[in-house]
């Protein structure tokens, strides 16, 4: 079993920052809690406990959705008699990312990537000694070595290619039926963000991009942590025909303002009805490749209404 936990931040115990933000405030606080060991072990007795057992959260049903209960102190009972006691069971944090609201998947994301990176950063790299976390799980330190290690995102690049008209999509064999999503891959080392999107782009479709533009970001845990970098591009006039790469896609098309807004209206579960066999799907609103298909979809109609 696995406890995260969570403090939550209390604007009147915090006086000597009175005259800055609240946020700032916050943000100082946080930082206090990483570098002061005993500041933190006081914050635990007073925070929230979120319990995951082999990266599992416990959360309970209710209706269609699930809710995340939040424990006010640790306790340690065998899996199934804290399933009973707290009316929920432990759930792969995937199967259960669409029922989540977007308060608690970002808090599980995050507390399910720290678990993980601390179940797989017990022993130092070069002295093969057994690591030590602080108390804030912020980082872990090497007493041979000295080494301090820190918890990792891999850069990843996710890019919606437009020809003005259409957007591409492609998808994966992994990927349930009728689904398509953006463009993406790991940046290579070295790499800067631009570099990444135009080599992405031309391994996986075999196109050249140009017009970048940056949209927005996340942190993806699965299957291990990323940092997605979300972005525009377009293709060069006239060089639209796609060559995919099926080492890495199962598929990849151009898609019509029309069958993305269509689809967009879609709701639900990413399971096709059977009279729906043939449609397109996207990815949930919780997924950056949502946010980057529906900024495309808003733009060209905005730009149409306004021709
Ligand atoms: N939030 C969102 O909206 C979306 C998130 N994603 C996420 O983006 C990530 C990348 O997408 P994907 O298209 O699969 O990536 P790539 O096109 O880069 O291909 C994936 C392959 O890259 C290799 N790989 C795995 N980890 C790393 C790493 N840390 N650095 C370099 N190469 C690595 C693996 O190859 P091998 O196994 O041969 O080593 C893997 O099969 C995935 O984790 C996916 O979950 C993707 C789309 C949408
Ligand atoms: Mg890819």
């Amino acid at each position: 079993m696995s406890l995260y936990c969570r403090t939550f931040f209390r604007r009147k115990s915090f006086g000597c920052y009175r005259l800055l933000s609240t946020y700032v405030t916050k943000a100082r606080y946080l930082f206090e809690l990483k570098e002061d060991e005993e500041a933190c072990r006081k914050a635990q007795q007073t925070g929230v406990f979120y319990l995951f057992h082999d990266l599992d959260p416990l959360l309970q049903a209710s209706g269609h959705r699930y809710l995340v209960p939040r424990l006010s102190r640790a306790a340690s009972l065998p899996k199934s008699e804290m399933e009973a006691e707290l009316g929920g069971s432990f759930i792969k944090l995937r199967q259960a990312l669409f029922q989540l609201n977007s308060v608690d998947s970002s808090l599980l994301f995050t507390a399910q990537a720290l678990l993980r990176w601390h179940d797989g950063h017990q022993f130092c790299s070069k002295s093969g000694q057994p690591t030590q976390k602080n108390m804030a799980g912020s980082k872990r330190v090497c007493p041979s070595s000295k080494i301090i290690y820190y918890p990792q995102m891999a850069p990843v690049v996710i890019t919606l290619v437009s020809d003005g008209a259409r957007c591409l999509l492609a998808r994966q064999s992994s990927f349930p039926k009728g689904l398509y999503s953006a463009l993406a891959g790991f940046c290579d080392i070295g790499e800067s963000v631009e570099e990444a999107v135009h080599r992405e782009v031309a391994e996986e479709v075999g196109l050249e991009v140009e017009n970048l533009q940056y949209s927005a970001s996340q942190h993806w845990p699965f299957p291990n942590s990323s940092l997605m970098i979300a972005c525009h591009a377009t293709v060069k006039p006239g060089h639209t025909e796609i060559q995919v790469n099926l080492k890495e896609l199962e598929a990849a098309a151009w898609f019509s303002l029309d069958e993305v807004t269509t689809a967009l209206r879609r709701k639900g579960s990413l399971a096709l009805q059977p009279s729906e066999a043939s449609s397109l799907l996207l990815p949930p609103k919780l997924a950056i490749a949502h946010h980057l298909i529906k900024k495309w979809v808003e733009t060209l109609s905005c730009s149409s209404l306004a021709a």
